[in-house]
């Protein structure tokens, strides 16, 4: 990272041989960097939402195979790789939905099987997971371009939950097109869906756009059908958790918006990497992450719900891709009809690694 510039929302410390990462918890009220010296405390990160957003789960998988290797003890080569699959499983079964977790960790580890040595396959972790790392940030840069030019120059997007900078290394998924829109010179103002219940549309979103500048309004999630029946959304653009062969997969309350959006003839757009892809699956295939009650029933200190009712907590949705009017990757805009874009997609991922 260049001196001065802020740093990345995740990357590995080579010299303590550890995760830094932002805390996503603390935002909007603090601003810290966490070190993350094992497994097991990243396991913890990631379950706790202190790391999160997609792509930054795959890099959070990739070290955290990388940290398993560095700190093992294990001198056979077969028992070495066998104790890290072990942790790899153990970070997979943390957050089920978002695929990019399971992609970062099978990468570093099919890179770790190719070896001859324990000491190869550790630095072989390590290097494979900074290269997840960088070719996040310009896979969400490429992805940006081909966004912006959805955007009609003077416009108002809507987005949800946060698909940033801190759901990436940085620049981010949807945001990153936005971000790419507003370099390009257009005049974009977005509007921030709170997300609830973890509210990463006020915490995050309205963070890091205001932040940058951007024109940013936060509304509750039940204001979106209104402001597209009044003229004041122009298009749709949110992140993806998982693009399966036929639904798209993003934070509770995406499927609403494209429902919303395919009513009020607005396009409903996803920017997603390729490494989010799941074609090998459809939508029934998947198993949605269910969350704490106590996420819904209490704010803060304060209860929400008597303690004997129900809470229902899913943390994703899956949104038919009928709603979905285009798919921005790094490789390009994918247009229905999707069998054919996602056969071009998976025949690019072959010459991929
Ligand atoms: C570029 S990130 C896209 C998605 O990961 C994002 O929209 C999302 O749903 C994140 O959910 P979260 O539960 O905060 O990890």
């Amino acid at each position: 990272m260049p001196e001065g510039e802020e740093p990345y929302t995740i990357v590995w410390d080579t010299e303590n041989e550890c995760i830094l990462y932002i805390d996503q918890t603390l935002l909007p009220g603090r601003y810290e960097q966490m070190r993350c010296a094992t497994v097991d405390d990243l396991a913890r990160a990631i379950r706790r939402l202190e790391i999160r957003g997609a792509p930054a789960l795959g890099i959070a998988g990739a070290m955290g195979v990388a940290l398993a290797a560095v700190r093992s003890r294990e001198t056979d080569l077969e028992r070495f790789l066998d104790e890290v699959g072990r942790a790899g499983d153990l970070l997979k079964g943390t957050r089920p939905t978002a695929v990019n977790l399971a992609w970062g960790i099978d990468r570093v580890q099919r890179k770790m099987a190719l070896t001859a040595s324990v000491a190869e396959a550790k630095s072989i972790a390590v290097a494979e997971a900074n290269a997840i790392a960088e070719e996040d940030e310009l896979t969400c840069r490429r992805l940006g371009g081909f966004g912006e030019e959805l955007f009609p120059e003077k416009c108002t997007v809507l987005t949800h939950c946060n698909a940033g900078a801190l759901a990436c290394r940085c620049w981010g998924t949807a945001l990153g097109t936005i971000r790419s829109a507003i370099a390009a010179g257009k005049d974009v103002r977005v509007i921030a869906c709170e997300t609830r219940p973890l509210n990463q549309g006020s915490r995050l979103t309205c963070w890091e756009l205001a932040r940058d500048g951007v024109d940013v309004t936060l509304i509750p999630d039940s204001s979106a059908a209104y402001l597209m029946r009044k003229g004041k959304i122009d298009l749709v653009v949110v992140g993806a958790d998982r693009i399966t062969q036929d639904a798209v997969f993003n934070k509770i309350g995406t499927y609403m918006h494209a429902v919303t959006a395919h009513h009020h003839r607005i396009p409903f757009y996803v920017a997603a990497p390729a490494s989010t892809f799941d074609l090998s699956r459809r939508e029934a295939d998947v198993t949605v992450e269910e969350r704490d009650r106590s996420e819904l029933a209490y704010c803060g200190d304060v209860q929400l719900v008597p303690d004997d009712v129900n809470v229902l907590n899913y943390a994703f949705d899956a949104t038919p891709l009928g709603l979905v009017d285009a798919i921005v990757t790094e490789i390009g805009v994918l247009r229905p009809p999707y069998t054919e874009s996602f056969r071009l997609l998976g025949k690019n991922r072959e010459n991929r690694p």
